[in-house]
């Protein structure tokens, strides 16, 4: 199948990046963030239409799991396809009219080539800390937002460490400082896992519900609806806590009280048959379905911010 229906270690997402921005420099801007902690570039795919400059902007990353790969395949989708569908299709057209998006397709760089070289299960970063016997920390347990409370390990060889201290982590720390810079633009925060195909909004870190609940329900209602008809696939939806588990640290609940009022993460197919190895022919039929709640959920932040 073509490139969008593979996986692609991450020599080959690295040219891609670079290919495609040379291809379209008028609707893309590569943006340098920082680095991994093993010196890798993490890079930005800044996206937007031809017409005027959006005063809004949204952000998608994608790979905070290494062994997730059908994330950085979405957001590697999801740009190519955006690029495609611009004055053609409609609520693309309004999105990337409207919006600034940021795609970062690998934010776990390191993790992400050790499960293409070593271990194919592995999900933390690969960090190490002097004093420590593990490798790694769970970067979706390092960020700034009820840090390492429960639901999160002080353990360095558990698979949900949280690290040293909140944005220890370079690629953390480097992600935490871009959207602080653009805050005050940044409308819609998406972050793209697997498996379990569920729509989660904040909070995961505690019981409590966001201001913005039902808002947020009902959006998130609206876009598995949407998926339901079009595409005959189930996603569930929910606040974190309830809806998966309670879990602090997150890249959402921290988006979410830096003030982007949107923030989602999606976990994508599937429920449990292959699970994090899910075969490259479903690569497709999972971007088509997602892209579907990603333009809802656009659509309405549009029109509301
Ligand atoms: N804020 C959050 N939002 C979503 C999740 C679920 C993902 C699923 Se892979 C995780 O465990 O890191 C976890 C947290 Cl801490
Ligand atoms: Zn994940
Ligand atoms: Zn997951
Ligand atoms: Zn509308």
């Amino acid at each position: 199948g073509s490139f969008y229906e593979q996986y692609h270690p991450l020599e080959e997402i690295y040219s891609w990046i670079n290919k495609i921005s040379h291809e379209h420099p008028d609707m893309l801007e590569i943006i340098l963030i920082g680095s991994s902690f093993e010196k890798r570039p993490l890079y930005v795919l800044k996206l937007t239409g031809r017409r005027n400059s959006p005063r809004r902007a949204m952000w998608i990353d994608c790979g905070i799991h290494s062994r997730e790969w059908i994330s950085p395949a979405f957001c590697i989708w999801f740009v190519q396809n955006a690029i495609d569908s611009y004055n053609k299709n409609p609520e693309i057209t309004q999105m990337l009219d409207n919006m600034e998006i940021y795609v970062l397709p690998v934010m776990n760089a390191d993790g992400y080539v050790y499960t293409w070289t070593t271990r194919r299960m592995w999900r933390k970063n690969r960090s190490r800390y002097e004093g420590n016997n593990c490798v790694g920390t769970d970067l979706n347990r390092n960020f700034d937002a009820g840090w390492c409370t429960k639901g999160a390990s002080h353990d360095p060889c558990d698979n949900t460490y949280c690290g040293p201290y909140p944005e220890s982590e370079p690629e953390v720390s480097a992600v935490a400082k871009f959207l602080r810079e653009k805050k005050d633009s940044m409308k819609l925060y998406f972050t793209i896992h697997s498996y379990g195909q569920m729509l989660l909004f904040p909070y995961s870190y505690s019981y409590n519900q966001a201001p913005n609940h039902d808002e947020l329900q009902n959006l998130a209602n609206e876009a598995t609806q949407k998926i339901r008809r079009y595409y005959r696939t189930r996603y569930s939806s929910g606040p974190g806590a309830t809806t998966i588990y309670l879990a602090p640290g997150g890249s959402d609940d921290w988006a979410y009280d830096l003030g982007i009022k949107y923030s989602f993460t999606i976990e994508l197919r599937d429920t449990g048959r292959y699970g994090f190895l899910l075969p490259p022919q479903l690569i497709q039929p999972t971007c088509l379905e997602v892209l579907t709640a990603i333009k809802t959920i656009t659509h309405h932040v549009i029109e509301n911010t």
